[in-house]
């Protein structure tokens, strides 16, 4: 659907992008990063409406340096900012950017009714855009980009302004372009946690760089990563620490789990295989403690900013260590 190779936008203070080489296949594919990391940039860049400043990309097989006009036949675009006419109506609208994708009148007409009651608005589309909730606007926005019935759509943080029920709807949405019409979706968000059950493949971008770019069953799969949890007894008022010390005291290193989302008292450590859990449990039926939990950890997409903040922490020390 699209691929970038070492493709750079630079502003006169800013690197929007930077040297970044992503291929994204059919399906629904969300583009992950903090506000700035580029994704708004690089998406004009692939609907050719602005240049690169290096590198290249193709969406669909073509050139987005000279093919824009046949990429924006064949790609809908449903941009961040709010950006509809207050004073005309959806079904106004919305059959006016059918007719400028080339669309007959009645075929504008009729897909514009399909695709405004596939959006979830229907009386309401005879009123004038100016009225609506940010939700009805987010759901015109994106009806405009369906009506031509495009192979891949561009959702710039459809969910922004959002409450969480109307995040839910619009979410599932999303989900169903693919599933009910075959429209591959390219969905970027600052929030991580929404595109986690929504998309299939995510990539994620931070000051213009690829970070990652993987399956989402990858980013969030098991690890071998354990957490316990333990009752507290008479003998042991802090049964975790009393694990921690027996555990160590058989060579098994353990780290605090706290700051775990819903931690207590959890303890972490690296499942080594099958003896892992049987010493364990051992370990903790031998102090006479309850065991509340142990199970395996899945990662959050989350991580991989957690992870990626901790090493430029590092590299910022290393820096600074050396003087520099
Ligand atoms: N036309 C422009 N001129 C100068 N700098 C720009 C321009 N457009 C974007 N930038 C800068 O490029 C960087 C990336 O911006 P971009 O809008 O692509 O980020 P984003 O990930 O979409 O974030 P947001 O969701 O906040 O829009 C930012 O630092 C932004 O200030």
């Amino acid at each position: 659907m699209i691929a970038t190779e070492s493709l750079s936008k630079r502003f006169p203070r800013v690197t929007a992008l930077d040297r970044l080489s992503v291929d994204v296949e059919p399906g629904v594919t969300g583009l992950v990063g903090a506000n700035g990391a580029g994704k708004s940039t690089l998406i004009k860049i692939l609907l050719g409406l602005s240049p690169a400043t290096e590198g290249r990309a193709e969406v669909l097989g073509l050139d987005v340096a000279t093919k824009g006009a046949a990429i924006r036949e064949r790609v809908g675009y449903m941009p961040e900012h709010d950006c509809l006419p207050p004073d005309v109506s959806a079904t106004e609208f919305v059959v006016h950017m059918a007719r400028m994708s080339g669309l007959p009148p009645t075929a504008a007409r009729e897909r514009t009714a399909d695709t405004l009651r596939h959006v979830g608005l229907y009386e309401e589309r005879y009123r004038p855009i100016g009225g609506y909730s940010t939700g009805m606007k987010q759901r015109v926005k994106l009806a405009q980009a369906l009506v031509h019935d495009p192979q891949l759509v561009f959702l710039d943080e459809p969910t922004n302004g959002l409450d969480p029920v109307g995040r839910d709807e619009m979410l599932g949405l999303i989900r169903r372009i693919h599933t009910d019409f075959g429209i591959s979706v390219l969905v970027t968000s600052h929030l991580l946690g929404e595109l986690e059950r929504t998309c299939d493949h995510v990539v994620v971008i931070d000051g213009g760089k690829l970070l990652r770019s993987s399956s989402t069953t990858d980013f969030t799969q098991t690890t071998t990563t354990l957490a316990i949890e333990v009752t507290d007894s008479d003998e042991h008022p802090d049964g975790t620490r009393a694990v921690r010390d027996a555990l160590h005291a058989r060579g098994v290193d353990t780290q605090d789990g706290t700051g775990l989302p819903g931690a207590g008292h959890v303890l972490l450590l690296t499942a080594q295989g099958e003896e892992t859990y049987d010493l364990v449990r051992d370990v903790i039926a031998d102090l006479g403690l309850g065991l509340v939990r142990m199970e395996q950890r899945r990662h959050h997409i989350s991580e991989v900013f957690r992870d990626n903040d901790e090493q430029r922490d590092g590299q910022r020390k290393e820096a600074v260590g050396h003087g520099s």
